[in-house]
């Protein structure tokens, strides 16, 4: 087999997650992220990088190039991907984080310029090769995937907690609300956007929102196609995410305890993704948390007899490494399939 360097990958939109994947891949030896394209000026981008980031000297400004000791990358000024040429960084990989482009359309030109593979930040609108979440079905994985979304960091923790509990219990329907941290598309003061509640403030409110999750996860977990009814209420808080599911179980004996036991063991089988938590903690506790999942065993509460409730933790740290677990996924299927 002939030895390959690291994982070259652009990233599109360098905002929260791509900042994150940037910051993760500097401090790992197999991934380097080679382009970034963002409508934000590299001053302005780099700025915001060191802001956030535990030692924010390690990243300079070199011209247009983002620089530390493991990155060189250039930073593109483009708002389409139909206009960012990756041919001539020679990435492996493209991950859009603009939560902009969702569509084959858009997911096409990102390959027509020469991305080998490109991998959505969150659920696309049209149906594409595969949808992969880290701990649930890498396996479905195959080298010919071309257009690939990692879910959504709610999709990731529901579908988590549900395949979780599935394999010790049968569910018969449920619904999720996430109790989401506000996020960049919400405005801070009242604002006419293209949905009524939307259009209020983040900042004061409480803010009831629809969730895609549903729409998707019959695709991710067969089994649950059409169960789970999925709902998001915006809160004004700025990191921190809690999910918060209502199940129906087809067993009557299924209590509190044997719920938890169940996470207890799935987090011991999915170390690093999924985690449990014990002590009675709030939301900024999980803020930098590298999990998708960290079950609230205090949360869970029986209700009748057959209605189990449950709390977990996530935020966006976590699904910033789901995606660059599967950047390194798909590195190992190309190898496998170089050395067939
Ligand atoms: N962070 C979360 O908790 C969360 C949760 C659910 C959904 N999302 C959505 O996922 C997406 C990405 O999340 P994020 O938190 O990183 O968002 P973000 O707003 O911090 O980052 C988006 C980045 O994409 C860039 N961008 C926007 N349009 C672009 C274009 N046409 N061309 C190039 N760059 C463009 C922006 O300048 C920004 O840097 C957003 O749409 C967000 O609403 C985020």
């Amino acid at each position: 087999m002939t030895q390959r360097g690291p994982i070259k990958v652009g990233i599109m939109g360098f905002g929260q997650t791509g900042r994150q994947i940037f910051e993760l891949a500097s401090h790992s030896d197999d991934v380097e992220v080679v382009a970034i394209a963002d409508i934000g000026k590299p001053e302005i981008l780099h700025y915001l990088l060191c802001s956030e980031v535990e030692q924010p000297g390690r990243h300079r400004l070199e011209g247009n190039f983002l620089v530390n000791e493991s990155c060189r990358a250039r930073l593109m000024e483009i708002d389409r991907p139909a206009e960012m040429p990756w041919d001539i960084f020679g990435v492996d990989v493209v991950i859009d984080s603009t939560g902009k482009y969702r569509d084959r359309e858009r997911m096409e030109d990102h390959l027509a310029n020469g991305a080998p593979r490109v991998l959505l930040r969150t659920l696309p609108t049209d149906h594409i090769d595969r949808i992969i979440i880290p701990g649930i079905n890498e396996y479905s994985a195959s080298a010919d995937d071309r257009m690939i979304s990692a879910g959504s960091a709610t999709t990731s923790a529901l579908a988590l907690l549900l395949h979780s509990l599935a394999g010790s219990f049968k569910i018969e329907c449920g619904s999720m609300t996430t109790i989401h941290a506000f996020t960049s598309d919400q405005a801070l003061q009242d604002y006419a956007g293209s949905d009524f509640r939307r259009s209020r403030s983040a900042a004061k409110n409480i803010i009831p929102n629809s969730h895609e999750a549903s729409l998707w996860l019959g695709n991710i977990l067969p089994e649950f196609d059409g169960k789970i009814l999925t709902y998001a209420l915006n809160v004004p808080v700025q990191e921190g995410c809690l999910l918060d599911v209502n199940l129906v179980m087809a067993d009557s004996s299924v209590d509190a305890e044997s719920v938890n036991e169940a996470m207890r063991a799935a987090a011991a089988g999915s170390p690093g993704i999924i985690g449990v938590v014990e002590d009675p903690i709030v939301s900024s506790d999980v803020i930098g948390s590298p999990l998708s999942l960290l079950f609230d065993t205090k949360g869970t509460i029986k209700a009748g007899s057959n209605t189990i409730k449950t709390l977990s933790w996530y935020e966006n740290l976590g699904h910033a490494a789901r995606l660059l677990d599967v950047v390194r996924l798909y590195s190992k299927l190309d190898q496998q399939q170089e050395a067939a």
